[in-house]
């Protein structure tokens, strides 16, 4: 006897098609003589609708040797119309994608969702009872865009196992490129790009960038760099190594193998010079802005002996040797200035507001604000970077641009934001403020958005939606 399957559609207004079938098929051994250990074909054929209506046919085939059994075949079909360019759903507001049409950078949120969201972790499955992790083989990929071979670019990201560099990863591997990731695992994380080991066109190498390495690419993105103040004031001569050394060699790569290069600074702001170039320092370490907003021409001024001074001083130079390499050797640069970003595989200990409070509020303990609350920061969600830096790299300017979400709370309104959105009952601790903690800081865009077309599209309160789940999903998995 054989159960009717069912087939269940979730079909999204986005570019995307999700076919998800489940088909529970119970074999009775109806053979008269009960013979048991008689061969049987199982043969179901699906009539499934895609995009636009497209039937797919697909017939399962498989031998059953056994005589009862439930036999369930899950099997995920993605139908991806790569030729969309829609971002928002019917309402306008609704996101349904990310990306950018103009660099062909548009990638159906689903898909990134089923990513960064899965209903359980890609590469393990853990047991709580036993308190035991079983590791999987991955048995199939996403779909990636098939590009022509003049279109796909070898793409080296390192500090791609990190939180910024992983969700760069999975939207280079989606456009179809081929992506080869340098990453020391000092903060990255292997599981972040579980999803696409053994992928074809997917390297992942233990590799610290202070050390020099050699591979012909097209594009370096430079992220690799402790970002978050408690791991890069862990070891701050390290911290300095990894942005003085770990640029040299990556800008002596590019310069090598003729690769653009980006770099990723972090956010803040810059002092002016007068041979007129715009270095930029981290915010890390510089005082408090006289101006607000900091726009790419804002001076500020700078402690270099501070507790953060490893950081934003490796930065400054970092940016000094992005642009001495430019004149002096024509590498091909551009300058990415990242204000607070946050978002899915944020690591849940590294000490940054974000992540801090989310988890803060997850396991209903206070929240720890840092000084009076007043000091303020712009949040920006990590899709919308990625889509800015993406743009960045693949337009012709080399000036410094600003990326960040002018969208500018007090550190206390934030705390409240997380309570609405979380666990109302938390209660609030004050702590003494870090040495050098800027008091403000919020980005003038203008320049991303005249250049690049570039403004983010994330609210802050849907992005921290989608953080919470991420940790939640952690949480249930046995992760954190
Ligand atoms: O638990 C916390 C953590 C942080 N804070 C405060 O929240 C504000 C933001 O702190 P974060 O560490 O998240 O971020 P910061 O602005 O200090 O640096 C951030 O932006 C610049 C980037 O270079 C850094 O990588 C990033 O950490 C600071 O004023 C900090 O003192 C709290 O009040 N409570």
């Amino acid at each position: 006897m054989h159960k009717a399957y069912s087939v269940f559609y979730i079909i999204n207004r986005s570019p995307l098609t999700i076919i998800s079938e489940e088909i529970s098929i119970s074999i009775a051994n109806n053979d008269s003589n009960n013979n048991s250990s008689k061969n049987r074909n199982l043969e179901v054929t699906e009539n499934l609708t895609g995009p636009n209506n497209s039937k797919i046919n697909s017939t399962i085939r498989t031998e059953r040797d056994n005589t009862e059994e439930d036999l369930t075949l899950k099997r995920n079909e993605w139908f991806w119309d790569t030729n969309s360019e829609q971002i928002f759903a019917q309402d306008g507001k609704t996101i349904i994608a990310v990306g950018h049409a103009s660099v062909k950078s548009i990638v159906p949120l689903e898909l990134l969702r089923h990513i960064y969201l899965p209903q359980q972790p890609h590469d393990r499955i853990f047991d709580s009872t036993t308190r035991t992790i079983s590791y999987l083989q991955p048995r199939s990929h996403l779909p990636v865009k098939s590009l022509q071979q003049g279109e796909k670019k070898r793409i080296l990201v390192t500090g791609g196992a990190g939180f910024v560099g992983s969700h760069l990863v999975d939207r280079l591997m989606l456009m179809g490129h081929e992506v080869i990731v340098l990453d020391n695992f000092f903060t990255g994380r292997k599981n972040n790009l579980a999803h696409w080991i053994s992928h074809p066109n997917f390297e992942l190498i233990r590799h610290d960038v202070v050390d020099p390495f050699l591979i012909e690419v097209d594009q370096i993105y430079h992220l690799a760099c402790p970002a978050s103040p408690p791991h890069y004031q862990y070891n701050p001569i390290k911290t300095v190594k990894t942005s003085v050394m770990g640029t040299i060699n990556m800008l002596g790569l590019a310069k090598r193998v003729k690769a653009r290069f980006l770099l990723t600074s972090t956010s803040g702001m810059y002092n002016y010079y007068d041979y007129n170039f715009y270095i930029y320092i981290s915010t890390q370490v510089y005082g408090d802005p006289e101006e607000h907003p900091q726009a790419e021409t804002y001076w500020g001024h700078v402690n270099p002996i501070g507790p953060r001074a490893c950081y934003d001083e490796g930065k400054r130079v970092a940016e000094t040797l992005t642009y001495a390499y430019m004149h002096q050797d024509n590498v091909d640069v551009r300058v990415a200035r990242i204000f607070n970003t946050f978002g899915p595989r944020m690591n849940e200990n590294d000490g940054r507001v974000v992540s801090n409070f989310i988890m803060q509020a997850l396991k209903g303990e206070e929240l720890t604000i840092y000084g009076d609350g007043l000091q303020t920061r712009s949040f920006q969600y990590v899709h919308d970077l990625v889509d800015g830096m993406i743009l960045l790299m693949n337009t012709d300017y080399m000036e410094p641009v600003n990326l960040g979400n002018p969208d500018e709370y007090t550190i206390r309104e934030f705390a409240e934001l997380i309570r609405s959105e979380v666990n109302s009952s938390c209660k609030i601790k004050s702590l003494p403020a870090p040495t050098d903690d800027p008091k403000k800081r919020r980005p003038d865009i203008s320049r991303a958005e005249q250049i690049l077309g570039w403004k983010p599209r994330w609210p802050v309160k849907q992005g921290i939606g989608e953080t919470v789940k991420y940790f939640q999903r952690q949480m249930e998995a046995g992760l954190i």
